[in-house]
């Protein structure tokens, strides 16, 4: 059994929210939300492991723990042997910096700088010199396709091309684990599917760890060497898509798969020979 990259130790994580304002501060109550209850999970290194869930029940949250964005409120995060609590702020933030890349579903762009400027701002936080920071970004920027574009802004290009922008952002430092929350949910469903196809590609060429939350069992499927599914912050199964499709351990799971052509799944004898002819 090898190392996990990620190890999750019985992860909670609970938020307080005041009733709202009150003229009687002391009358105020404070409502809790759990939106991680005992989470134990490995992640191991080169694989796309994919959290699916309903809305609200937890995945943003359990992303973000795995690079302490969103501590948790007991348990252990340990990503390569390091528990992320014990860790310093300045610590915290080199790991993440050196390690961890992450992509948001709003594409969260610098709209005042060029797409250049935008792919080679983490390079720039590094300390890298502008000419080898600028020719790193415009080499990511031909990968994901839009070499031709670097002058422009953000606002000039369409939301795929945003969303590919923020992927060469996240990937110009060469993380070895990429986070991305419900990434590709804002793109109309063709473009959807070019940035998955895109993500297996630039998979293919440098085996990273992805971490990547949807609620689309068809991009899970398609994406995942295995899923998570969420429920009320609870992972309900982990495995590997056949096995959620041909023993989903409860009828949530199994909700999932409705509407979902799972043939290609049920079929399969070797998991294998999917994940290498998507
Ligand atoms: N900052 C916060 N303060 C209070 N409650 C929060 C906060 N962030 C999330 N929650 C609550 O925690 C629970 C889990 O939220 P989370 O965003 O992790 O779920 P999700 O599965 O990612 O949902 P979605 O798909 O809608 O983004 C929800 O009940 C949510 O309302």
């Amino acid at each position: 059994m090898p190392q996990p990259l990620f190890e999750l130790r019985s992860i909670t994580k609970q938020y307080y929210s005041s009733g709202g304002k009150s003229f009687f501060p002391r009358r105020e109550k404070s409502a809790t939300v759990t939106a991680l209850q005992d989470i134990n999970l490995h992640i191991f290194a080169g694989e796309i492991f994919v959290i699916v869930g309903l809305s609200g029940s937890g995945k943003s949250t359990l992303l973000r723990t795995l690079n302490h964005l969103i501590p948790a409120s007991s348990g252990d995060v340990i990503f390569q042997g390091r528990t992320l609590a014990s860790l310093s702020d300045k610590a915290l933030i080199a790991l993440r910096r050196e390690h961890m890349g992450m992509v948001f579903q709003s594409f969260a762009l610098f709209d005042e700088r060029t797409v250049l400027d935008n792919v080679a701002f983490g390079l720039e936080v590094a300390g890298v010199p502008r000419e080898a920071r600028e020719s790193r970004a415009q080499a990511m920027l031909e990968k994901v396709g839009l070499g031709n574009v670097a002058d422009h802004y953000p606002h000039q290009l369409s939301g795929g091309m945003q969303q590919r922008v923020g992927l060469a952002r996240a990937l110009v430092v060469n993380p070895s684990v990429l986070l991305m929350d419900e990434a590709f949910s804002a793109l109309d469903p063709i473009i959807r599917r070019e940035m998955q196809s895109l993500l297996l590609m630039l998979q293919a060429e440098s085996q990273r760890t992805i971490v990547f939350v949807t609620h689309d069992m068809e991009e899970a499927l398609r994406l995942g060497s295995r899923i998570a599914i969420m429920e009320k912050g609870k992972l309900v199964q982990v495995g590997k898509p056949e096995m959620l499709i041909n023993a989903p351990a409860t009828p949530y799971v199994r909700r999932f798969f409705s509407g979902v052509d799972v043939s290609r799944w049920q079929m399969a004898e070797n998991y294998a020979d999917i994940w290498t002819t998507r």
